[in-house]
């Protein structure tokens, strides 16, 4: 039995609903999940362990993918990553969206990764199917080792 560390952010609650499908993957496999959720309320602490994000995307500006397009709600999430020694152990990214926005989509997830020079390691839209959710399980035990 292996436990793998994943970091949310959550604003309407869509990227709950698939971390829960990933967390009944995860049982189903006789894994676990040490989730996060991090939010303007939570104080940072040290990681001390490699984690996986998984950030849904909130835009806001411009019209497609310049510098002028500027990430809204999900920094608290960046910002966590960014504390103390804890992008260490960022290991992959996993963005979520609405291919309604086109360029866009899960464009604060590519971010992410550029900025953290980690993959996206996968993408889902809105709450995600149980499918998908198995491919992404199985993306996150290769992440994060066995
Ligand atoms: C104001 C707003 C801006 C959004 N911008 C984007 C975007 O640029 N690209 C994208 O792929 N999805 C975009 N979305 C869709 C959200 O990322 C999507 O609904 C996501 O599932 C929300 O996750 P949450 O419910 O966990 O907060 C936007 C949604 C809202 C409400």
């Amino acid at each position: 039995m292996a436990t793998y560390r994943l970091l949310y952010i959550s604003i309407e609650g869509n990227t709950e609903s698939f971390v829960k499908k990933l967390a009944a993957v995860a049982e189903a496999e006789g894994d676990q999940l040490s989730l996060l959720e991090v939010g303007d309320e939570v104080n940072p602490v040290h990681e001390k362990a490699p984690f996986v994000v998984l950030v849904p995307t909130y835009l806001n500006g411009g019209t497609g993918t310049g510098p002028e397009v500027v990430e809204i709600f999900t920094n608290a999430l960046g910002d966590y990553v960014d504390f103390g020694n804890n992008a260490r152990y960022i290991r992959g990214v996993i963005g979520s969206g609405n291919r309604n926005f086109n360029d866009q989509y899960i464009l604060t997830a590519k971010r992410y990764a550029e900025k953290f020079q980690v993959p996206v390691i996968g993408d889902y839209e809105l709450r995600g199917t149980p499918r998908e959710a198995e491919k992404i399980f199985a993306r996150i035990k290769e992440t994060l080792g066995e």
